[in-house]
């Protein structure tokens, strides 16, 4: 596939529900061969923003592309662009085969690829059960597999892990960074920092309908892990007074261990010999992701929370 198709470009995209800005001036790009998380607190926009890519909502102002072309100019959309939205849009009296059949069909795609994909989504076995009876592990499966019946170069998905179990969140997360490893541009959103650890590369993060950041995981685990260094030393006082000097914002942590912020563990060993004030331990705080988006939304008012009664939802 041409790198140009596994894309998606989101420009000034704004959309209003009544007073409600769901989407507020987003722009940001999601790149091939690379898991795009997309992620924001719930009634952040990610949904109204990825209903939009799909064109299932029309944007009030802006624009949003795939592969350089708004959805409605897609001629065979499927073979652009895949999605799981929702893994519970699947009649429930229909076989989970013959649902991706009737998709094939009704969007003139070779139906070979169906056997194939059910056995890479591992529903190999419950092709032919009904829908109904299906748990949301096995929906969400089997949505998965409807999203790639085009092999598209882009795909997206709306909280793939919700609700299912480890095993489940261990496939999701292998499939979808096998998927940016063949060269797709993958945007997968969630609520929650936490689902993204390990499978994402790229982070968009954003609140109330805005982009509060748009980085790569490495580099934010990088900045939030640097951030703080815990010291062990018999002479607190000491170090906390040479280390204030140097710029750190220093905290006790208890009679002989202290948080330093704001320097490299390299800097703080430095400074600390230079001055030859003794420590016994001194090791980089590594940050999980959930810390560093923390850290990164600290003081966003769209993410604190709202006291019952005040906030609009
Ligand atoms: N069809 C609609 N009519 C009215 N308001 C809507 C509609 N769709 C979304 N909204 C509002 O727009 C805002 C953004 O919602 P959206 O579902 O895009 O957020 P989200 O980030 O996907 O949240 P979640 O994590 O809960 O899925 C919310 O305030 C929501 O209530």
């Amino acid at each position: 596939m041409a790198a140009s198709e596994a894309t998606i470009e989101v420009r000034d995209l704004r959309k209003h529900f009544g007073p409600v800005a769901a989407v507020d001036g987003l722009s940001f790009t999601v790149v091939p061969g690379q898991v795009t998380g997309f992620v924001g607190p719930n009634g952040a926009g990610k949904s109204t923003t990825m209903r939009i890519v799909l064109g299932l909502d029309a944007p009030d102002a802006g624009s949003a592309l795939i592969g350089g072309l708004p959805y409605g100019a897609l001629r065979r959309p499927l073979q652009h662009v895949g999605a799981a939205l929702d893994a519970a849009a699947v009649h429930p009296g229909r076989r989970g085969r013959d649902h991706l059949l009737w998709l094939a069909h009704s969007h003139g795609l070779p139906a070979g690829r169906v056997d194939e994909l059910l056995e890479q989504v591992g529903l190999a076995g419950a092709g032919r059960r009904r829908a109904g009876g299906y748990s949301l592990g096995m929906r969400q499966r089997l949505g998965i597999a409807a999203a790639l019946l085009g092999d598209p170069p882009v795909l997206l998905f709306d909280e793939p892990v919700n609700g299912l179990d480890p095993e489940g969140i261990r496939w999701i997360r292998g499939f979808l960074r096998r998927l940016a490893a063949q060269g797709r541009a993958v945007l997968v959103s969630s609520h929650l920092m936490s689902e993204l650890e390990d499978t994402a590369d790229h982070l968009v993060v954003i609140g109330r309908g805005r982009l509060v950041a748009d980085t790569p995981v490495a580099a934010l685990l990088a900045a939030a892990s640097d951030s703080r260094v815990a010291l062990q030393t018999g002479a607190r006082e000491r170090a906390m007074t040479v280390l204030s000097a140097a710029g750190a914002t220093v905290a006790a942590t208890g009679r002989e261990s202290l948080t330093v912020a704001g320097l490299p563990a390299e800097r703080v060993a430095e400074l600390l010999g230079a001055e030859a004030v003794p420590f016994s331990g001194l090791a980089a705080h590594r940050a999980s992701l959930e810390e560093a988006y923390m850290e990164l939304t600290r003081g966003e008012a769209e993410f604190a929370a709202v006291p019952e009664g005040e906030g609009p939802r």
